[in-house]
């Protein structure tokens, strides 16, 4: 489980986390949403250890972060880290001689699932198509946690559909997600457990199931009474 516990985070004056906490369960797809700029990928920064925090606290597993637990944790940034000249298949060979954690058999059934061809250069793809190769180097990892920034951002409704096909699939299962997304309303079938954001702190959590069924709302339904009562 990953626990922030009260955390404050700024960029020189300005305060961008306000104690900050909330709890992603083990084996759960949690998301965190909220408007532009609220913070969600300054979290997940933090919880990688990429920017520090001035206060409160971070634990993975009821530990402190550690460089080498990280290992267990895989951050999926909101844009394709790989050079434009780089091939596909260079992606995979330096993933494959850079992490120790990376798993060439999945990165293979990845790319299958996918569709994607490994002679094609990084400069040429089509937004959703770097955004799928994003997601294989991520999910080729062999890792207990995955940080996933936008994963469905500026991405056509059918690749949506197919990213979204990934998180309901063994590929995922028995992995705990944490994810930020704008795009609540296709994916809150997906979702286990939100955490609602604005002005740097959190103004909701809840289970989703719970939601649904105990008070017969969805995911949407929550958000549009949580951000627009005055
Ligand atoms: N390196 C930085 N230096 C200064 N300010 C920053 C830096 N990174 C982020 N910020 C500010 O912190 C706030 C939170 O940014 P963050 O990127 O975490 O928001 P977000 O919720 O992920 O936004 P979006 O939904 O647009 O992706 C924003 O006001 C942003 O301008």
């Amino acid at each position: 489980m990953i626990v922030l516990d009260n955390v404050t985070k700024r960029f020189g004056l300005r305060k961008v986390l306000s104690g900050v906490s909330f709890h992603a369960p083990r084996g759960a797809i949690t998301c965190l949403t909220g408007m532009n700029g609220v913070g969600k990928t300054t979290i997940l920064k933090a919880i990688m250890g990429l920017t520090p925090i001035q206060g409160g606290s971070i634990t993975i597993d009821g530990r402190t972060p550690h460089p080498a637990m990280y290992e267990r944790v895989v951050f999926v940034p909101d844009h394709l880290p790989m050079p434009g000249s780089m091939k596909v298949a260079e992606c995979l060979s330096f993933m494959n001689d850079f992490y120790r954690n990376w798993n060439p058999e999945r990165a293979q059934s990845l790319m299958k699932m996918f569709k994607l061809n490994p002679k094609d250069r990084v400069r040429a793809l089509s937004k959703g198509t770097a955004a799928k190769l994003n997601l294989v180097l991520g999910l080729a990892m062999d890792a207990e946690y995955m940080l996933m920034d936008e994963p469905f951002s500026g991405i056509d409704m059918f690749s949506r559909e197919q990213i979204a096909s990934v998180f309901s699939s063994e590929l995922i299962e028995g992995r705990s997600v944490i994810l930020t997304t704008h795009e609540v309303r296709e994916v809150e079938h997906l979702l286990d457990h939100v955490v609602m954001l604005d002005n740097g702190k959190v103004t909701r959590t809840f289970d989703c199931e719970e939601v649904r069924i105990r008070e017969g709302k969805s995911v949407v339904d929550v958000m549009r009474e949580v951000y627009t009562t005055p």
